[in-house]
């Protein structure tokens, strides 16, 4: 039987009909201040929190509920004859149901350029203590925090006159995954504050869920997106779908791959992805030029690929998109005329995402689930050390080359290593991912750039451990290399660089992605 609650919500949407119902079944109410007036006001009988401690709220509404007549009216255990006794003699009175939201502490820290003290005015003390005290006493008090649970307990109320165990039970669950989630936005937003690589003794991360996924990796998996608390700009947590059917979970994996590329890249620049490796990525003058490029770069591997660009998508481009079939394209906005053109397709997903060249925040973690435990490193924000650059062999590359170098140096950063990457003209010719050995992700890249990669350009995640790679790049007609160096054994690659007269430059920045 509920004959006593305790109200006390910062979201006062649709409290007062809650209220009216409990008070309809002969419910006494309290009250904290500003939802005391807010019931009064609607004409519900409140009794002021004050009146039940005794005490005044103060300190600015930090003291307000702590006060042993609440935990105590929310922590005394029915069925203990002692505690019963005890309440009875200190003159505390049971409280059977509490209904609390918090101070809004994320709607706090997403606002645009809030203070500390801001911040910390909105870290709720008194609230989150009733809803452990009362999770905690699940048998004995229903506790709601989520006001979408208010019509399911006034149903139960009115059908059997009491919440069930089995309800109690589940709304007890929601407080501590709610004041869990709570408390780890407040610890990460101070984390952040401290503003330095942080890794902490404990690692807590919260998400809030987008989406159930139709299925995972493969359709016997289940799968939900889930999404970070705020830092989602140009991210495709923030993408809008403009068209077409859901995105699947390899459909986020392969989009987010793609974008992570694109925003190596300030200049007009398309991005062709399949299986979480590039597979055509070209820069130019203009969009249409790009996506041309990079359809051009390997017209096979981009059917049923992933492609984002970061200008706006004209109806040119769009009809050139229209004659192969791609899964998403994704782009920061796309002319009326390119939607009617694209949007012909049933089945193409239409993603718009405004910042899309938005750096990652520096700070961010990058992880990686391993059974039992988890890797977490921060995100390779860097691609090349403009100050370790080394020019190694007889031979130096010209400026256009260097361009070049750069450029394949982006895209070889976002492949699966072993990677290697072969370009020409800002656009990719060959693109080797992912082997357990550098000469094979080499000659999988110059088979793919075939005759064109006659005065291409190499780049390498890695360093050479052996000369073979050179080899194979001297023997498709390759003029310069770019990579980390590092070797013990660098000084036979240069030599074989010089025996043919390419120009190798060193980064000193290793890019291992997996
Ligand atoms: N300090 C306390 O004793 C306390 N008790 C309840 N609160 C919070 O005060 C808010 C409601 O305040 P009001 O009814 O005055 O609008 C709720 O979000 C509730 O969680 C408190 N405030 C913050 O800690």
């Amino acid at each position: 039987m509920v004959k006593r609650a305790l109200i006390s919500v910062s979201d006062k949407t649709g409290i007062v009909d809650f209220a009216k119902e409990l008070q309809g079944m002969g419910v006494e109410i309290i009250s904290t201040g500003g939802t005391y007036k807010t019931l009064n006001d609607a004409g519900i009988k409140v009794i002021n929190i004050s009146d039940i401690t005794g005490f005044p709220e103060c300190l600015d509404g930090r003291v307000k509920t702590l006060h042993p007549k609440v935990h105590g009216g929310l922590l005394a255990m029915r069925s203990n004859p002692d505690h019963m006794k005890q309440i009875a003699e200190l003159g505390i009175e049971p409280i059977d149901m509490v209904i609390i939201n918090l101070y809004p502490f994320k709607q706090t820290i997403l606002k645009e350029n809030v203070e500390l003290h801001d911040a910390i005015e909105n870290i709720d003390i008194g609230g989150p203590t009733m809803l452990r005290a009362a999770a905690k006493n699940y048998q004995d008090v229903s506790v709601i925090v989520d006001p979408s649970d208010y019509i399911k307990v006034i149903e139960e109320l009115k059908s059997s006159k009491d919440v069930s165990l089995k309800t109690k039970f589940k709304l007890a669950y929601k407080v501590f995954e709610h004041t869990c989630h709570y408390d780890t936005l407040i610890a990460k937003y101070l984390r952040e504050k401290i503003g330095e690589d942080n890794f902490p003794e404990t690692m807590t991360l919260t998400f809030e869920k987008v989406q159930d996924m139709r299925y995972g990796e493969n359709p016997h998996q289940k799968a939900v997106f889930y999404k970070e608390v705020g830092a989602n700009k140009g991210c495709i947590t923030s993408a809008k779908q403009l068209h077409g059917k859901e995105l699947s979970y390899n459909n986020i994996n392969d989009a987010n791959g793609a974008l992570e590329l694109l925003k190596e890249f300030s200049e007009p620049t398309v991005v062709a992805v399949k299986h979480a490796n590039p597979c055509g990525v070209a820069s130019s003058d203009d969009i249409y030029d790009a996506y041309v490029k990079a359809y051009e770069a390997d017209p096979v591997s981009i059917f049923g690929g992933i492609i984002a660009a970061n200008r706006e998508i004209d109806i040119k481009t769009a009809e050139e998109i229209n004659k192969i079939f791609v899964e998403i394209i994704i782009a920061p906005s796309f002319t009326d005329e390119a939607m009617a053109v694209l949007s012909k397709k049933k089945n193409i997903r239409i993603m718009q995402l405004e910042n899309i060249g938005a750096p990652v925040p520096e700070g961010s973690y990058d992880m990686k689930k391993v059974a039992g435990g988890l890797l977490v490193q921060n995100v390779n924000r860097e691609c090349v050390n403009k100050e370790e650059i080394k020019f190694v062999t007889e031979k130096r590359p010209d400026e256009k080359q260097i361009e070049e170098l750069l450029f394949a140096m982006k895209v070889v950063k976002h492949t699966k290593s072993n990677g290697i990457v072969v370009a020409k003209g800002k656009q990719t010719l060959g693109v080797g991912p992912g082997q357990t050995n550098r000469i094979m992700a080499a000659k999988i890249a110059i088979e793919y750039g075939g005759e064109r990669t006659k005065g291409a350009v190499l780049a390498s995640d890695a360093f050479f451990p052996f000369p073979d790679c050179v080899e194979a790049a001297a023997a498709a007609g390759i003029k310069a290399i770019i990579q980390p160096g590092g070797s013990m054994n660098d000084q036979a690659s240069i030599d074989e660089c010089n025996k043919h007269g390419i120009a190798m430059i060193f980064t000193g920045m290793r890019h291992f992605k997996h």
